[in-house]
């Protein structure tokens, strides 16, 4: 067989030609976006029957815990496959020693009991990281020097998987980078019986001036005081360390991993999928669903189709699934097509 290649191009390939009517764009579509690739991420506040606004995140919500099962509804007749719950923790239990952050009646478990109760079948996920619960912002627990401790932050997100677990989660998500934490959480979950809750690790995560608006969205902007996460989360400068992470990760106990940021690192993602093979996930982090909205809002660009285009350059990039705060519209817009 003589490949286009051995013919020769232009004429006999006319690459212009498959673009030439929808049918043929159709078939030869080498990526497709569905609902079944969208993680909406949820912001949960104390408090009855109130939904706030977050400024940075304009339409995106923050809603009291009674208001989760009509949410899960929706997004579950949208056919989103599952939901990250991201508490916003009263400041007064914030601590040094995040305590808050394993209480079986805290925030973060009062809403996975809600969600699961109204509507089983929608995925929970959970973020385990100390970040909403410490006075400083920080992650994990500080010593004296302002360094945050591994060994010692590792056993209370054990704690904290676990009262997740016993809530009723489906996956536990830690994004706190300590070292080791996987094979803590797996361990316990093993040892608690909790053998089918999922682990996806934000594996490969930055420590990226993308996450600005989150921290004003749980509020731990203020704590952590333009205080840096350098010391636990990735460079920006490196790839191959993104590799060693994940492999650890999964040699550790996970299910998934993930890269976040998104977008300004599907090369990471790429290089994720082609070596380990494994489910990958991106996260559309806050700062670029803030910074595509700000464009929008001013009529700079399209919004329905750079939220679709955005999406489908994860699928390509290899991502299994997208954690973005887009997922709601991004399922509305391709259920209508
Ligand atoms: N453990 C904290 C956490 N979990 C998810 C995000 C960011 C998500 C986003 O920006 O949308 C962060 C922020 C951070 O690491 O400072
Ligand atoms: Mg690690």
């Amino acid at each position: 067989m003589t490949s286009s290649l051995q013919r020769g191009a232009y004429p006999n390939t006319r690459l212009r030609r498959l673009r030439a009517q929808d049918f043929s764009r159709r078939l030869m579509r080498e990526h497709q976006l569905t609902c079944d690739d969208l993680i909406l991420p949820l912001f949960v506040i104390e408090g009855r029957d109130e939904t706030q606004r977050v400024a940075s995140m304009p339409g995106v919500e923050r809603l009291t815990v009674d208001r989760l099962a009509k949410k899960a509804r929706e997004l579950s007749a949208l056919g989103i496959p599952a939901v990250a719950l991201f508490p916003v923790v009263d400041p007064a239990h914030k601590s040094a020693d995040a305590r808050a952050a394993y209480d079986a009646d805290g925030l973060a478990q009062r809403a996975v009991r809600e969600l699961k109760n109204a509507v089983p079948e929608l995925g929970v996920l959970t973020d385990v990281a100390l970040d909403p619960f410490t006075s400083h912002g920080q992650d994990g627990l500080m010593d004296d020097g302002g360094y945050i401790v591994n060994d010692d932050t590792v056993e209370v997100l054990v704690q904290q998987a676990l009262s997740h677990a016993a809530a009723g989660a489906d996956v536990v998500a830690p994004s706190d980078m300590m070292d080791g934490r996987i094979g803590a959480i797996r361990d316990a979950l093993e040892r608690e019986g909790y053998v089918n809750t999922m682990i996806m690790s934000y594996a490969a995560k930055y420590a990226s001036a993308y996450y600005g608006p989150f921290r004003d969205a749980v509020g731990s902007a203020g704590n952590l005081k333009g205080g840096s996460k350098a010391s636990y989360q990735m460079d920006p400068a490196n790839s191959d360390e993104a590799l060693h992470e994940c492999a650890l990760d999964l040699q550790e106990g996970a299910d998934m991993i993930m890269v976040k940021p998104g977008m300004p690192y599907l090369d990471v993602v790429r290089r994720v999928k082609d070596e380990l093979r494994v489910p990958t996930f991106a996260y559309q982090v806050s700062g670029e669903y803030a910074m595509h909205c700000a464009a929008f809002d001013n009529g700079w660009l399209a919004r329905e189709a750079v939220i679709l285009e955005s999406l489908l350059a994860f699928k390509r990039a290899g991502a299994d699934g997208i954690l973005t705060y887009f997922a709601e519209d991004a399922a509305r817009l391709l259920q209508a097509r």
